[in-house]
């Protein structure tokens, strides 16, 4: 690149003709000085000056990368300061990375596989993910099948639904990760690296539905051959699948679905009639787990699109890209083979399957609350306000005291339990593990209520702004309350980890008393 001396920039200092310095890189804004969406004055002040200090209080990186093109040369014998992370780096920032990922501490959870697997899944994210992500978001778009595609070919799809034999045997795997290997760990990567696409509705827009829906359908399908056909056309990404439980007259309270499921009298199909309210991504789907109510209980049965079933948009204060629906079931005529599990023991379908899907919005909600708690270590370290960095100020530091203690304390619960999972089959977690699992999403949502709070404060006007510096706090705020409701409202979690605790007081040793 060009080399240009300060003295040749200085000369530059008009609107005929305005360069400016950024660490130690030449722009020519000539050109751009209409079109800055801060204004033409601000330039005018630092035409043909250095500007690296007001720049990054007022940009973030990322708007030098789109605007690459305005760079024109270097300083003569200077090198850039700032260091541009590439795709597939680790964060740099204290705290921005999980203890494991950080080379001055070790973990005794995570072996060479899961390594791969993470290193490769950074750049997949950084590269592939993350830019269609944030269009996404933004424009509110479903996820485009390309991306799909490329989730079906390095089989992250089948990733998404943790351990099985669903992955065996399967090649090209991302990271060069065996199927035989891949245990709940490996499933914790997916879920965190995933969510440093960092838009919140896109995290669900990006087949969540599959991931709390199809594993109902692995676990409890009564036919193989069924299963097979099923869960194939989803992970080779040729169709959608999502879970529909919640209904308007019932949230967390599933005993109270309204859904009717009513057997033909030759007994081979049932004929569903009824609402689902909430439903992600069931605005484009091809199948609904759906909850319903048969004549002696509840059961879980899957619903192919047809005549009769149809979906709405609900607009959520999330991004419409999530595809959250209102569905209706009318006369819907449903094969009887289609049931999951046993007739009138849906409720046992149902409840397990919450396990994997609060324990995977468990680990994307942590490791968003980490992305925030870097955000805001970052800006703090820079931000300059009555002439002071806003980190020499203690109620900062204590803001970010409480952000850093939840976030890690968060992620080694979550460590616990992931282990305790690697070592139960399915059934068994569902005994032991779906009390702490219910404790730790309430955890985690109650650490991100405090979190939002608190960057809040720290970005000041920024968190209320959907782009510039804020906008990772401004969503996170907007958004973290999605994670203390869906699959179960806090409370009611807390209620079940209180509950089964007590009932195994009951069944337990007496001398406890
Ligand atoms: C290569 C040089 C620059 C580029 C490409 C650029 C681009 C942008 C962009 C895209 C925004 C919209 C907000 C965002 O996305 O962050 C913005 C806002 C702004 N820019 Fe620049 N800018 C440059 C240099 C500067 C400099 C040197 C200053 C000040 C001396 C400045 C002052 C501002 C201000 C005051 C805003 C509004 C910030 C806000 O709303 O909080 N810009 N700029």
């Amino acid at each position: 690149m060009t080399t240009i001396t300060r003295d040749e920039v200085a000369k530059h200092n008009s609107e005929d003709s305005l360069w400016i310095v950024i660490d130690s890189k030449v722009y020519d804004l000539t050109d751009f000085v209409d079109a800055h969406p801060g204004g033409e004055s601000v330039l005018r002040q630092v035409a043909g000056q250095e500007a690296t200090e007001a720049f990054y209080n007022l940009h973030r990186q990322e708007v030098l990368q789109k605007y690459e093109s305005l760079c024109i040369g270097t300083i003569a014998n200077e090198a850039p300061q700032i260091i541009v992370p590439k795709p597939g780096d680790l964060s740099k920032i204290p705290y921005g990375e999980p203890t494991w990922l950080s080379p001055q501490f070790k973990s005794p959870y995570y072996n060479a596989s899961h390594r791969a697997l993470q290193s490769a899944l950074r750049v997949f994210v950084d590269e592939e993910v993350y830019p269609v992500a944030q269009e996404c978001e933004k424009t509110g778009q479903h996820i485009p099948q390309s991306l799909i595609d490329r989730m079906a070919e390095n089989g992250v799809l089948r990733m998404r639904l943790g351990p099985g034999k669903h992955l065996h045997g399967q090649k090209n795997l991302i990271g060069g990760i065996k199927g035989e290997e891949f245990d709940y760990f490996h499933d914790l990567i997916v879920s965190q690296e995933m969510t440093r696409a960092n838009a919140r509705g896109f995290a669900d827009g990006n087949m969540a539905g599959m991931t709390i829906g199809l594993t109902a359908v692995l676990n409890f399908a009564n036919d193989e051959a069924w299963k097979q056909k099923i869960s194939e056309e989803v992970f080779s990404g040729k169709k959608k699948i999502c879970l529909a439980i919640t209904e308007a007259f019932a949230g967390s309270d599933v005993a109270g679905l309204r859904t009717t499921a009513v057997k033909t009298p030759d007994g081979k199909h049932y004929i569903i009639n009824g609402t689902k309210k909430w439903i992600t991504n069931g605005v484009w789907c091809d199948y609904f787990v759906t909850g319903v109510k048969t004549d002696k209980g509840l059961s879980v049965v899957l619903i192919e699109r047809q005549e009769g079933v149809e979906t709405t948009p609900i607009k959520t204060s999330y991004s419409p890209t999530a595809g959250t629906s209102y569905i209706t079931f009318d006369n819907v005529k449903v094969p009887v083979g289609n049931l999951l599990g046993v007739e009138n023991k849906g409720i046992q379908v149902i409840l397990s399957n919450f396990n994997h899907e609060r324990w995977t919005m468990v680990c994307g909600g942590i490791r968003m609350s980490r992305l925030v708690t870097e955000e805001c270590l970052k800006w703090a370290n820079q931000r300059l306000v009555f002439g002071k960095k806003l980190t020499d100020q203690p109620v900062i530091r204590q803001k970010l005291a409480k952000m850093i203690a939840h976030t890690e304390a968060n992620q080694a619960w979550l460590e616990n339990i992931t282990y305790q999972m690697t070592l139960m089959p399915y059934a068994q977690q569902s005994i032991h593990l779906a009390g702490p699992i219910g404790l730790l999403k309430m955890q985690a949502t109650r650490a991100a209520h405090e979190i939002a709070d608190d960057a809040v404060q720290i970005f000041g006007g920024r968190a209320l702004t959907q782009s510039g510096m804020g906008r990772t706090i401004e969503m996170f705020q907007r958004t973290y309350k999605f994670d203390a409701i869906l699959g179960g409202a806090e409370e009611v979690l807390g209620d079940l980890g209180v509950r089964q605790a007590l009932k195994s007081m009951e069944t337990g040793p007496k001398s406890m008393l």
